[in-house]
């Protein structure tokens, strides 16, 4: 409950800031460039016109919306949508996380204080502990909650009435989510990594709001490097603005771009530094693979769902990795990319009728 406060107030504040006193404070700054509305959002073509429709169609209704379900990478935009679907809905908005609720007397305290028609945005919900989640598969059905009042045998379960409200759940990874949890959901939207025209749109729309002055060859380099996600697309922005302050004239140009993202040992192509230790990984000890991913995982020193979640999705997209029944294998690609010959091995998997490149 007190995690939520907080996030609420941090919400608050947030929203209250301008982008101009916004400047120079970086999570601050990305709260102001949110869009606020599904028209605003730029690409996700699919899961915006389906939740535009079960958002009209709640509006015709006068009634609260389907509970939505939003998996994705990192910083695609599931945050993002929350708030425009409170906004689109004209109601308030409660945010709190998964590992947040440790008991489900803190679910209990957070659905019994929402009102009719809010929104209730759970970040991380595959990380909720499993009682809390119980009590969410009720509340999401019947708009009720049972509190368990005293212990063992003298026990009781007093049921609580909710008002409608709308749960909108964030995961990296829907399969996480048991069953019953997910199916609970009206609907459920797949956010994709970007592509880099789309990213170039939102590089351009938050350029203009930070009054950075910004050429087209110069968003395109930005939106090249930025792994197919808008958080990074504006991360990169603000690092190039401060380069083209500092080392130019104030104009991000292409070679502004370049020069400073270089500094900033972003490669060309995005890869980060996880993505890369990877491939290293993956090439050069494990001869390319087959490998699986928690022996990949600890190879980097990082968590098994960091590298499923995080870098692997990236590497698929680009062509550099590619999951196959056996484990995980370097492409051609990825050895190119290292600047290391590749191997007979590599050419052959990538033809072999055995590799899935996108499931395992
Ligand atoms: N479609 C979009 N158009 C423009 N900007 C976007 C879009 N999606 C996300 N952004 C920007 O990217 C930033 C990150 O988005 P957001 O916080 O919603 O991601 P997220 O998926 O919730 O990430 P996480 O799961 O890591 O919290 C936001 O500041 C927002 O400005």
């Amino acid at each position: 409950m007190h995690e939520d406060d907080l996030t609420r107030a941090e919400e608050d504040y947030f929203s209250s800031l301008t982008v101009a006193e916004a400047d120079g404070d970086d999570r601050a700054v990305e709260a102001a460039l949110r869009p606020k509305t599904l028209d605003e959002l730029i690409g996700q073509q699919r899961v915006r016109e389906q939740l535009s429709l079960v958002l009209e169609a709640a509006r015709q209704r006068e009634r609260a919306p389907d509970h939505v379900l939003l998996s994705g990478p990192p910083g695609l935009g599931k945050t993002t949508l929350a708030m425009i679907i409170a906004a689109e809905m004209s109601a308030p908005l409660r945010i709190t996380s998964g590992p947040a609720i440790t008991h489900a007397g803190d679910l209990a305290a957070i659905l019994s204080g929402l009102n009719e028609g809010e929104v209730l945005f759970v970040d991380e919900i595959h990380r909720m502990s499993r009682p809390a989640e119980e009590m969410l598969y009720l509340a999401m059905e019947d708009f009720r909650v049972d509190v368990v009042i005293g212990k063992g045998p003298g026990a009781t379960a007093i049921p609580i009435d909710l008002p409608p409200f709308t749960l909108v759940g964030a995961t990296t990874r829907a399969g996480l989510l048991p069953g019953p949890l997910r199916d609970r959901f009206g609907f459920t939207g797949h956010l994709e990594l970007y592509d880099p025209q789309d990213l170039e749109l939102i590089v351009r729309r938050s350029a203009g709001l930070l009054d950075v002055t910004l050429r087209d060859d110069g968003a395109a380099e930005i939106a090249g490097r930025s792994r197919g996600t808008p958080r990074i697309a504006n991360r990169l922005l603000r690092r190039v603005r401060d380069y083209a302050q500092v080392k130019a004239d104030g104009t991000v140009t292409q070679e502004v771009a370049q020069k400073a993202l270089d500094l900033y040992e972003v490669d060309p192509l995005g890869l980060d530094r996880l993505d890369l230790a990877v491939l290293d990984a993956l090439c050069r000890r494990f001869g390319g693979g087959p490998v699986g991913i928690s022996t990949l995982a600890v190879a980097v020193g990082e968590e098994r769902e960091t590298v499923e979640e995080v870098a692997e999705p990236f590497l698929v997209r680009s062509g550099f990795l590619a999951r196959t029944p056996r484990g995980r294998v370097a492409t051609p690609a990825a050895w190119e990319h290292l600047g290391l010959p590749v191997p007979a091995s590599a050419e052959a998997a990538a033809w072999s009728k055995d590799t899935l490149w996108d499931e395992a």
